[in-house]
């Protein structure tokens, strides 16, 4: 049973054995570790308490790490087998007796640093564990908060749960630096995390609530972004799940469109049906078919009542008009009034024009509507908890889930995403006080970017979807760089060709969830409120901004920069004088961004880059380095790579590429060859082709004010085709086999060492000689002679020190050098070296056969 359940976890990992080599009781102890290696506390720590410490291997890695005479003191529910320098008792942290005798320990002392790494034992009932463990934590803090010093540290460890976001923002009010954290002893596929909380405030009083679970976990009606400032609202009840209606299990809706011409509540019909039926069977006939065949009853009206769910405010303010049109005509009473009995009463006092009512019946639908979101989110919170149990089962992994790495679609197209954004970033960086007033001086579009504003206009409402979608957009890049090495690879590039990426990456951090928790302390949570303020939108817009910016010629930023190098000195740029240069500067800053070629008047070649004059690449092994030559990481987008060589210096747009018959031209790609090889030909219709082949349709496509996911997808799929000749192809690979040829780096730097360590011996050579030449008692054939004596000395190789091989024997063999023996020796095996010598015995023999 014992070994299964070992195996059942994969306990038998490389944490586990390193552990057993090292004597610590638990694995557990390198998550201590790596915590500390990353934020050094125990070092700096004379006082710490280790919360539910048993078995205790945290207790002996704050043994080793803290200073010597330091007081450690573990306590459990479990007794704690004695650890030398540590002080261990058994006890149940949620007592007021484990407090007395905590208090007992340190008496007048304050902790350093508090550890808690408690876990209630987790099995089948995860998300009640997961809840008991948030409690546990919460208790935990309590005592840290009795127990700290000012400036003291808190690691504790926490499930990723749905109280994540509630434990880090008490942290947040208690600590200067919290920081989430997963050290990599952590198994992936456990929920567990470790906040790391530096800096306690030690407030003079610390407020009950925030260490009471009925508040803190109390759960929310609304998890829109600031939903967190809500949680000590005593306002606040309890979710109620309705679920559907009595009876009704259908999802699709439909009545004859005469009920809606009928009843006195059409904002609830629209709101809670699919569709208006003309079918004349199912409702009324005599009254449909009056109804179809009315004038007012439009083409357009019919296909608004085919699907009542796609319909925009525009489609509904129109069927309401038709509506009370065709009720006019029925001789029906046209209340101008909101005609549901709710708001009668104020109808006949104060009548509202019909704008007011459409307005008002709209905000009631939207009203609905958000009510049903609210029940689609928490049906998807308890598929995720679900999730959550079939993972700690081990029938999924973390990824399958939401625990902040949704799967890709879902994290493109899950708006709350973003609604989580600005929330989490604000909860882990403590400012959740900021956004609760920001909530009240503020229009709603601010914070709840998933919620329709009263007062939006459509535009604004487009707008901000716009910026919502970017910001979903920015979230996925960052969790796709976090999961995919290549793409973080290709952004890193990005970010250092293009200073223009900060705005974006420092707004996405914060948007993401998992960076958020892992960076969020890191990243400063200093910054002020005013950067609070500036949050997704407005940023993405600087971003925008930034790259429209135009240089001098009406180029982008970015090809204007490009073009600043020295090598296009000469050439005018446009296509005109690309023309007029014949055609030869069809380089452009190529990578991913398609989006400059135009800008700089370059029609052809998109992907093709022209790298900035660089050495030559030949005789890089002459030299012993590859100095000779710039490397450059080759993009797959990247086009064609133009090398000037150094002989070179005059190259220009429009020197000859040809010289001996070969392209003296750096070509990486064989698109680029076959193309570079075509104009090699030196014909005028090659040339006039290459350039008509460059007015494509993706020559002069208009990009401004797309968003980014749009561009990025369609850079990726929407390409130019070039054609590749066999000969183009040949050359690549001709290319590639002279590279790989080339000795590696470690054969051409041993070459450079042997040639470096000959110069030396030649300079002492030369020194010695020097000496000798002025020596005073020596004829100068003695002088001769002794400097070709020097000189045949340097030159020969020296010899060999000979190694010693001695047999291994005693009781004591292979311990230190064996007695007797000088210079260098290896110890052998007796066995091993009769077998060596049966062996050579038997060659020789077969061999004199
Ligand atoms: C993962 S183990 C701790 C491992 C420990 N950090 C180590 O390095 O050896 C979790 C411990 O929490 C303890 N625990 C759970 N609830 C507790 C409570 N209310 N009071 C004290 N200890 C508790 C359990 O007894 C268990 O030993």
């Amino acid at each position: 049973m014992a070994i299964q359940k070992k195996h059942g976890k994969g306990r038998l990992d490389k944490w586990y054995k390193l552990a057993k080599q090292k004597g610590y009781r638990a694995r557990a102890a390198f998550k201590l570790i790596q915590l500390n290696k990353k934020y050094n506390f125990l070092e700096k720590s004379k006082v710490l308490i280790d919360l539910c410490a048993a078995p205790g291997s945290w207790c002996q890695v704050a043994a080793e790490c803290m200073p010597v005479n330091s007081l450690i003191v573990g306590v459990d529910l479990a007794p704690i087998k004695s650890i030398p320098r540590v002080i261990t008792f058994q006890s149940d942290i949620t007592t007021d007796k484990c407090r007395a005798t905590l208090r007992g320990h340190l008496k007048t002392w304050k902790a350093d640093t508090v550890l808690h790494d408690g876990a209630p034992n987790v099995g089948t009932a995860w998300v009640q564990d997961a809840f008991t463990q948030a409690e546990l934590v919460l208790q935990s803090l309590k005592l840290a908060t009795e127990f700290l010093i000012e400036g003291g540290t808190f690691v504790t460890k926490v499930f990723r749960s749905r109280d994540f976001n509630n434990l880090m923002w008490v942290f947040n009010q208690l600590f200067t630096k919290v920081e989430a954290t997963k050290p990599p002893s952590s198994r992936s596929v456990s929920a567990e995390i470790f906040v790391v909380c530096r800096g306690y405030k030690a407030p003079k009083r610390v407020d009950p609530k925030f260490l009471d679970p009925r508040t803190v976990f109390e759960e929310l009606p609304d998890p829109t972004p600031n939903n967190e400032a809500k949680v000590f609202n005593p306002e606040i009840k309890k979710r109620k799940r309705d679920g559907y209606e009595e009876g009704d299990y259908l999802q699709f809706k439909e009545v004859p469109v005469n009920e809606f011409i009928e009843t006195t509540d059409p904002i609830q019909m629209l709101g809670s049906l699919n569709r208006l039926s003309f079918d004349e069977k199912k409702g009324g006939d005599l009254a449909i078919a009056a109804i179809s065949k009315m004038p007012e009853t439009t083409k357009e009206i019919r296909h608004c009542c085919e699907d009542l769910r796609v319909l925009g405010k525009k489609e509904f303010r129109a069927l309401l008009k038709w509506r009370l049109s065709v009720r006019e005509k029925f001789g029906l009473a046209v209340k101008k009034a909101n005609e549901n009995p709710e708001f009668t009463e104020t109808a006949e006092i104060a009548p509202m024009d019909e704008e007011m009512q459409i307005e008002e019946e709209l905000e009631r639908l939207k009203m609905k509507e958000a009510g049903e979101r609210k029940r689609s989110r928490r049906r998807e919170n308890e598929r995720k908890q679900k999730e959550i149990v079939r993972l700690q089962l081990h029938m999924t992994t973390p990824t399958d889930i939401g625990l902040g790495q949704d799967a890709e679609g879902e994290s493109m197209f899950a708006l709350k995403n973003v609604d989580r954004v600005g929330a989490l970033d604000k909860v882990t960086k403590g400012k959740m006080n900021i956004v609760v007033e920001e909530d009240h001086n503020r229009p709603r579009k601010d914070i709840h970017m998933g919620d329709a504003s009263e007062d939006e206009s459509e535009d604004e409402i487009a707008d901000r979807l716009e910026a919502e979608l970017d910001g979903m957009y920015e979230q996925y890049k960052e969790k796709k760089a976090e999961t995919d090495a290549k793409y973080k690879a290709k952004k890193a590039r990005q970010e250092h060709e293009d200073g223009e990426w900060e705005g974006i990456k420092s707004d996405a951090e914060s948007s993401d969830d998992e960076v958020a928790i892992d960076d969020a302390a890191s990243s400063e949570d200093d910054d002020s409120e005013d950067e609070d303020e500036e949050s997704g939108p407005k940023k993405l817009t600087t971003h925008l901004d930034g790259r429209d910016i135009k240089g001098e010629d009406g180029l982008s930023k970015k090809a204007a920069m490009f073009f600043d190098q020295e090598i296009f000195q000469d050439i005018a740029i446009g296509v005109s004088d690309e023309e007029e240069s014949g055609g030869d500067d069809e380089g452009e800053d190529g990578e991913d961004d398609e989006e400059d070629e135009d800008e700089a008047g370059d029609i052809e070649m998109e992907d093709h880059a022209i790298k900035k004059p660089t050495k030559v690449q030949d005789d890089a092994s002459e030299t012993g380095t590859n100095d000779g030559f710039e490397t450059e990481d080759e993009d797959e987008d990247t086009g064609i790579e133009i090398v000037k060589t150094q002989k070179d210096e005059s190259w220009d747009a429009e020197a000859e590429p040809i010289k001996n018959g070969k392209l003296d031209i750096d070509i990486i790609t064989a698109e680029a060859m076959s193309l570079a090889q075509r104009l090699a030909t030196g014909k005028s219709s090659a040339k006039a082709n290459a350039i008509d082949d460059g007015f494509n349709k993706y020559s002069f496509r208009d990009r401004d004010g797309l968003p980014d996911w749009f561009l990025d997808d369609e850079n990726k799929h929407s390409k130019p085709n070039r054609p590749i000749t066999a000969a183009g192809a040949a050359a690549i690979k001709e290319k590639l086999r002279a590279l790989n040829a080339r000795p590696i780096k470690k054969v051409r730097e041993a070459k450079d060492r042997k040639k470096f360590k000959a110069a030396q011996r030649l300079e002492k050579l030369r020194k010695k000689s020097a000496l000798m030449a002025d020596e005073e008692g020596m004829t100068e054939k003695e002088k001769a002679a002794n400097i070709t004596k020097l000189m045949a000395k340097a030159g020969k190789k020296k010899p060999k020190a000979q190694v010693k091989v001695v047999v291994a024997r005693g009781p004591n063999k292979g311990q230190g050098r064996p007695r007797g023996v000088k210079g260098r020796y290896k110890i052998v095996d007796a066995r091993l070296k009769k077998d060596v010598r049966a062996q050579k015995r038997i060659a020789k023999r077969d061999k004199k056969r």
